[in-house]
């Protein structure tokens, strides 16, 4: 099938759930969780009944500790924990986790990701303020008339809630910015929206997304003529009376330019207009960001701003400085705040470039990520600030290297999916990586679409750049090493062109000196059994991010490697024999229960012949072996085949009743399932190249008849 890449990228947004619904063809994609009850996104109400009759998603799916209300609008899907890459230099030549208690495998997936997701809601309470009621300007008392908190206290108010979800990205949270500047205050406009025969606002215009209620507050329009009597008295708080704000309704429309975004000012009237210090009229957008200080000045003259006494934003946690003359914290980070300075130390070299932090965007095994502003070009960058110990400098000249390579020898002309990384520095005894700007990586796009999944579609065009990225790869020798969500980026957020990051694991594959690399869930059979590796194994990864694409949580979720291997052989069977007669680790994780066979060749010497049977060693017999604590795996497809979790996986809700597209649904389905068996097959001489992979017909659009 061929892809619509234009298609995908108009409509406000490939990732947008709306857009994953309007354009639903596997339907993972197109469930909008919101809190209204009656909207479920399953369609369904939840109680144990839904759970059961759900084909595929284990009861551990739904998480029982929401509370009723939560359940009822829709299914909350935890994802099985993620855990970072281990320390690589901690232990170079461990072979697999041995020890299953590892303290250098840390599970940073709700701390460190809720801080990359969750870090704009918790800024915005650090920050925001509510005018008290008594306190406010007359204007704004004027706003409040509808009991309503003023603009401010009411947009603030909501990211106070939702700063407490630490971690979760409000789905609906673009639309939600998006209805404040795609309002249009054009007088005129709110004039056509009067009924000249009630003098009332007409209801037609209301968009269905957008609260009456929150608009009249939040944009009152005053206008003498277009007022309408109260003529019968009534409710003295929503009457109406001559000079009164008029609940004019603004109307909405696209963005289709940055020029959309200018706000039109209400020329009609000052009323609504606070007063600035120089008793002049501002604008309630200027009195509550540029002139914010005079705002609260003007409310309340005790009130005092003294910018010297402004705390710096820190970003970086721990705070608390422990290393490097203060300067670092215990895990030997460069304590960031936001505005500091990185770069210009060094006066005598000729690129002496600053930048100014403004956010962070993530943090690794490796360092912090900071989003940053080059003080002289006003560009935005980010900047890969690597922990000041050297094993970690180290490895990161090896990623430098590697980018330097790919950049400028291997893909000079930046067609190929490859992070650009423009300059490199020294900061406070931390190397700092200077890379182009990205959007979310994929991780946090199917968090987004709280782990449902994605539109097949979008599927496909990710799958192609990846596999581009690969082939070059592939074709110059070097392994990836660390291919998974988190490492693959959106370049924007508006359209689903990607790049692969984070070539700090990454070798040639004449020199696979590491025996301990990928992380788990995307580990390739052979690194687990301790066999020799190559480019393979980032096909191996790119299947498990294929499926975790689709299914929205990772399809091989292992709290161990010994749980890793257990998972892949529940799915798939057994690794070939070779494989594990070969293997380093294998006696580690499975029992070879050789068995004797006759043979009737005629020949007398060779009667018996000694059969490999290899099996799993329990959870108990492991446990015992090596005073480990594994647990049963915890299920999270009702399923255990590969054909059979992506065969039953929920049907969509816009393709249920409609049997043409069923049909193609179930096509689709079993295309990707014979593309997964390709790129998943555990023997990575029989895996798909990456050349092979762009030759299926889930990538082409071919007919796909598997006969
Ligand atoms: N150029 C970029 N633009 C935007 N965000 C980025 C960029 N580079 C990295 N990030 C964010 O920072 C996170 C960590 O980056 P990266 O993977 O390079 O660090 P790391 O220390 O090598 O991590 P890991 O623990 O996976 O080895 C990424 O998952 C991504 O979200």
């Amino acid at each position: 099938m061929e892809v619509d890449n234009e298609e995908i990228s108009n409509g406000g947004g490939f990732w947008n759930p709306k857009y994953l619904e309007q354009n639903d063809s596997n339907g993972s994609g197109g469930n909008n969780n919101n809190n209204n009850d009656n909207n479920n996104s399953q369609g369904i109400q939840w109680n144990q009944n839904f759970l059961d009759s759900q084909p595929n998603v284990a009861a551990s799916q739904v998480n029982s500790n929401f509370n009723m209300k939560r359940r009822k609008s829709s299914i909350i899907i935890t994802p099985p924990s993620r855990t970072a890459n281990t320390n690589p230099f901690q232990n170079k030549n461990i072979i697999s986790d041995g020890n299953y208690n590892n303290s250098y495998i840390r599970n940073y997936d709700t701390t460190r990701r809720g801080s990359i997701a969750g870090y704009n809601y918790s800024h915005v309470s650090n920050n925001s303020v509510r005018f008290p009621q008594q306190q406010l300007a007359p204007q704004q008392q004027q706003q409040s008339y509808y009991n309503q908190p003023p603009l401010g206290g009411y947009s603030l108010q909501k990211n106070l809630h939702r700063s407490k979800v630490k971690g979760f990205i409000d789905p609906n949270d673009l639309q939600r910015r998006q209805s404040v500047a795609t309002v249009n205050y054009d007088t005129k406009q709110h004039i056509n929206n009067i009924n000249p025969n009630t003098g009332k606002p007409s209801v037609q215009n209301l968009h269905g997304s957008f609260n009456f209620r929150r608009r009249q507050s939040a944009y009152p329009i005053f206008n003498d003529s277009f007022a309408y009597n109260n003529s019968s008295g009534g409710n003295k708080k929503f009457s109406i009376q001559k000079n009164d704000p008029i609940n004019l309704i603004p109307t909405m429309f696209n963005v289709q330019s940055k020029s959309d975004l200018k706000p039109t000012l209400n020329i009609l009237k000052d009323d609504t207009r606070r007063a600035s210090i120089n008793s002049q009229k501002i604008s309630p957008l200027h009195a509550l960001t540029s002139g914010l200080v005079t705002t609260y000045s003007l409310c309340s003259p005790d009130f005092q701003y003294n910018l010297s006494k402004n705390p710096k934003r820190v970003l970086t946690k721990p705070s608390e400085p422990a290393y490097n003359n203060g300067f670092d914290n215990v895990n030997s980070d460069l304590i960031l705040y936001v505005n500091s300075i990185l770069g210009g130390e060094n006066n005598n070299e000729i690129n002496n470039t600053k930048y100014l932090v403004l956010d962070v965007l993530g943090q690794g095994t490796f360092g912090q990520v900071v989003k940053c502003q080059n003080i002289t070009t006003k560009a935005l960058v980010a900047i890969k600030v690597i922990k000041s110990k050297s094993e970690y400098v180290n490895q990161s000249i090896s990623e430098v290297r590697y980018l330097e390579l790919i950049n400028k020898k291997i893909d000079p002309e930046n067609k190929h999916h490859f992070l650009r990384l423009f300059d490199t520095f020294i900061h406070k005894n931390h190397l700092c990586l200077v890379f182009e700007l990205l959007s979310n990586n994929l991780y946090e796009l199917l968090k987004q679409n709280q782990f449902h999944g994605l539109n097949i579609r979008l599927i496909k065009i990710l799958t192609k750049q990846l596999l581009d990225s690969l082939t070059i790869l592939k074709m110059n020798k070097l392994v990836h090493c660390d291919l998974k969500p988190e490492n693959i980026s959106l370049i924007s957020p508006d359209k689903p062109d990607i790049k692969i990051i984070d070539f700090g694991s990454s070798c040639e594959e004449t020199r696979t000196l590491y025996t301990y690399i990928q992380s788990r869930f995307y580990r390739a059979p052979e690194i687990m059994l301790g066999l020799p590796y190559s480019s393979s194994i980032d096909m191996w990864s790119l299947g498990c991010i294929v499926a975790e694409l689709f299914l929205g949580i990772p399809i091989f979720p292992g709290a161990s490697e010994f749980n890793q291997l257990t998972r892949i052989v529940n799915t798939l069977g057994y690794p070939p024999t070779w494989m594990l007669l070969k293997g380093k680790n294998t006696n580690k994780y499975l029992i070879n229960r050789v068995s004797s066979s006759n043979v009737n060749d005629g020949n007398p010497n060779n009667t018996v012949t000694q059969v490999n049977n290899f099996e799993l060693k329990t959870v108990n017999e492991f446990n015992l072996e090596y005073n480990a604590s594994e647990k049963p795996s915890k299920r999270y497809f009702k399923y255990d085949s590969l054909d059979d979790i992506i065969r039953h996986y929920r049907i969509p809700r816009t393709i249920q009743g409609r049997p043409d597209l069923l049909e193609a649904e179930l096509k689709e389905r079993e295309c990707l399932i014979h593309f997964l068996h390709g790129l998943l097959n555990q023997n990575p001489f029989e895996r798909f190249t990456p050349q092979e992979a762009l030759m299926h017909p889930f990538i082409t659009g071919d007919a796909f008849n598997n006969k």
